[in-house]
């Protein structure tokens, strides 16, 4: 009886999620529910066909977006946030903004969230399901990061600190903590780019260790992409790019939400 409500709802929920995820050039990229703040109309959102929602008529609570900057991120996270983020929004000559190459993904502590109503369902599938990486409360603990993505270059970066929570040998970095953020940074670029997918294979080379405490920089590239598969890198660097501490490959393979939700 419960499993069949269960499934009730899920159907609901695909249906709801399919609704929310943006079309743009045959491709289904991740929408939030709202921007932050006023931002100019951008050329894969400004589809008559998209259907936005308005906030002000909304009735639930707003996501917290964990990718917004907070007093745990140090210089380096910080300096670059501010590098990506100037780069999502650009002057034009009449003095206005438009925007630029570069878009920051919000994120929040469950995908469920993303879709209308979302928040609202939230509360009743699965209650206290977090998202892995957002799951810890205490700012700077554990995964602190913030994604960009970049559709023209087909690339998306992440600005990565690892807090203390996560240490593996002492004073580095635990190698499982590691392989969550690629397969979050990748499986989400997967996303971006085709739409709902599952991580079916992840091949990990580490090369150094990470500092505890430190910021890193994550890269995903698009490598190619055969039916339903979705195959992608990723290298792990400090932020000065100079030293390379892990590179990466994942294959993604393309789901329908009912599978996603288990429906
Ligand atoms: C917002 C935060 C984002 C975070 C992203 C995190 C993403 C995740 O961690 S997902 C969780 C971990 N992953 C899983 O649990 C996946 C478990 N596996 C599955 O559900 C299924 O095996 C799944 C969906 C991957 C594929 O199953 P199915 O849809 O039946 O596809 P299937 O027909 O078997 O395979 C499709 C194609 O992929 C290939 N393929 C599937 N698995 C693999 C694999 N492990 N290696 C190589 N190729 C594979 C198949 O050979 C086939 O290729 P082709 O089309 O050329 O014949």
């Amino acid at each position: 009886m419960i499993r069949s409500r269960a499934q009730q709802i899920a159907r609901g929920l695909c249906q709801i999620m399919g609704r929310e995820l943006l079309k743009g050039n045959n491709k289904t990229i991740i929408r939030p529910p709202t921007q932050t703040r006023q931002t100019p109309q951008h050329p894969w959102s400004s589809s008559s066909s998209v259907r936005t929602i308005s906030m002000l008529h909304w009735p639930f609570t707003q996501p917290r977006d964990f990718s917004l900057p907070n007093t745990s991120w140090d210089s380096d996270m910080r300096q670059l946030y501010e590098h990506y983020n100037s780069m999502c929004e650009v002057d034009t000559e009449d003095g206005g903004k438009k925007w630029g190459p570069w878009r920051r993904l919000p994120s929040y502590n469950r995908s469920l969230k993303y879709a209308t109503g979302g928040v609202y369902l939230s509360k009743i599938i699965h209650s206290k399901a977090r998202l892995f990486t957002r799951s810890i409360k205490e700012q700077g603990a554990a995964f602190e990061y913030v994604m960009f993505v970049n559709k023209e270059e087909q690339k998306c970066v992440c600005v990565f600190q690892a807090g203390h929570l996560l240490e593996g040998p002492p004073g580095m970095v635990h190698g499982g903590a590691i392989a969550t953020m690629i397969d979050t940074v990748i499986g989400t670029h997967a996303t971006y780019l085709s739409g709902p997918v599952m991580t079916a294979n992840l091949n990990i080379n580490y090369c150094s260790p990470i500092p505890l405490g430190s910021t890193v920089l994550l890269t995903s590239s698009l490598d190619k992409e055969e039916g339903r598969k979705t195959f992608l890198s990723s290298q792990v660097t400090s932020t000065d790019g100079t030293k390379l501490h892990t590179e990466a490959t994942g294959l993604f393979v393309s789901v329908t939400m009912g599978h996603l939700v288990g429906a």
